[in-house]
C-alpha cells in the first residue's frame, strides 16, 4: 500500500509542485494519478522512490517512510522509468541479474527470482540474447522483469505507455491487471484518458499539487454529473490544458 499525506514541495522560492497532497493506493487495485501537465504527477512519484524529499508531509510504502527509511522503503517497489535505458551489450538475462543483485539477491534465490520473472513474462526465449536490436515490446518485457525481479508488493509507473506501440502497450496492460490480481499495488500517472478509464480501479486527480478528486472512474462521473470521465476530469479541475484523450 503506498500512502501520502499533506505532501509539499516547494522549487526554488516560487514553484510550488505539491501543495499538501493525500492519496492511498491500495493492494489489488490499480490507482491512476491524472492531472495535466505541471500537476505534480512526477514530483509525487520522485518523492516515493526517495529521489526527492519533500519540504513537508509524509510518504509511506508498506508504511515504511520514503522520507525517513528511503532505501528500506524503494526495496518494496518496483520502478517503471519513463525511458528504457537498457545496456545493449549485456544479455537481458545479464540485465534482469544486475537489478537482482542492486536488489540483495543472491545465490539460488537469485536464480530463482530471474527464472520465475521470465516464465511471467514469457520471455525465455529472449533471456540469452543480447538486447542490441531487441523490439520495443521486447525492451519493455526487460524493463518490466527488471522492475520487479525481487518481487516488490507495489509498482510505480512513470506515464508507462508514453512512446510505445500498441502491441506493447497491450503486453503491459495484461501484465498490470495479471500482478493486481495477484493483490499487488500499482499506481502510475498520466494524462492519457483512456488509459486511465480502460485499466484503474481508482483515480485520483491531482492539480496544482494538491488532490481534487478521487474516486472510481464511476464515481467521478457521478460526482462530476457526466457520463465520460473526460468530460468529469474537466469539469473537476476546471481546465482541460495539458490532457489527452
Ligand atoms: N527539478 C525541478 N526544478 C524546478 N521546478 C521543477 C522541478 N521538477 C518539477 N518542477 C516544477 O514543478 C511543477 C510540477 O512538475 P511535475 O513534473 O511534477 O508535473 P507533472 O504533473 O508530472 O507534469 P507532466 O504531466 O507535464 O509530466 C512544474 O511546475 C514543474 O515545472
Amino acid at each position: 500500500m503506498i500512502k501520502v499525506e499533506n505532501l509539499h514541495k516547494t522549487f526554488g522560492k516560487t514553484v510550488k509542485a505539491l501543495d499538501g497532497l493525500s492519496f492511498t493506493a491500495n493492494d489489488g487495485e490499480i490507482t491512476g494519478i491524472l492531472g495535466p501537465n505541471g500537476a505534480g504527477k512526477t514530483t509525487c512519484l520522485r518523492t516515493l522512490y526517495g529521489l526527492l524529499k519533500a519540504d513537508e508531509g509524509i510518504a509511506t510504502i508498506d508504511g515504511i517512510s520514503a522520507l525517513e527509511q528511503p532505501i528500506l522503503a524503494r526495496a518494496q517497489l518496483g520502478i517503471f522509468p519513463d525511458k528504457f535505458g537498457l545496456y545493449e551489450r549485456l544479455t537481458a538475462y545479464e540485465q534482469i541479474d544486475y537489478f537482482a543483485s542492486i536488489h540483495g539477491l543472491s545465490g539460488g534465490k537469485k536464480k530463482a527470482s530471474i527464472e520465475q520473472i521470465l516464465k511471467d513474462l514469457e520471455m525465455e526465449e529472449l533471456a540469452h540474447r543480447k538486447t542490441q536490436g531487441f523490439s520495443q515490446g521486447q525492451r519493455m518485457k526487460v524493463t518490466l522483469a527488471q522492475a520487479l525481479v525481487h518481487q516488490p508488493k507495489n509498482f510505480v509507473l512513470d506515464e508507462p505507455t508514453r512512446g510505445l506501440d500498441v502491441m506493447s502497450t497491450r503486453i503491459l496492460r495484461d501484465y498490470l491487471r495479471r500482478f493486481k490480481e495477484q493483490g499487488h499495488c500499482i499506481l502510475f500517472s498520466s494524462h492519457v484518458m483512456q488509459e486511465v478509464a480502460a485499466l484503474c480501479d481508482r483515480v485520483v486527480i491531482v492539480a496544482n499539487g494538491r488532490l481534487a478528486a478521487e474516486g472510481t472512474p464511476e464515481e467521478l462521473c457521478q460526482l462530476a454529473g457526466e457520463s465520460q470521465l473526460e468530460e468529469a476530469f474537466v469539469k473537476l479541475i476546471g481546465s482541460d490544458e495539458g490532457v489527452a484523450a
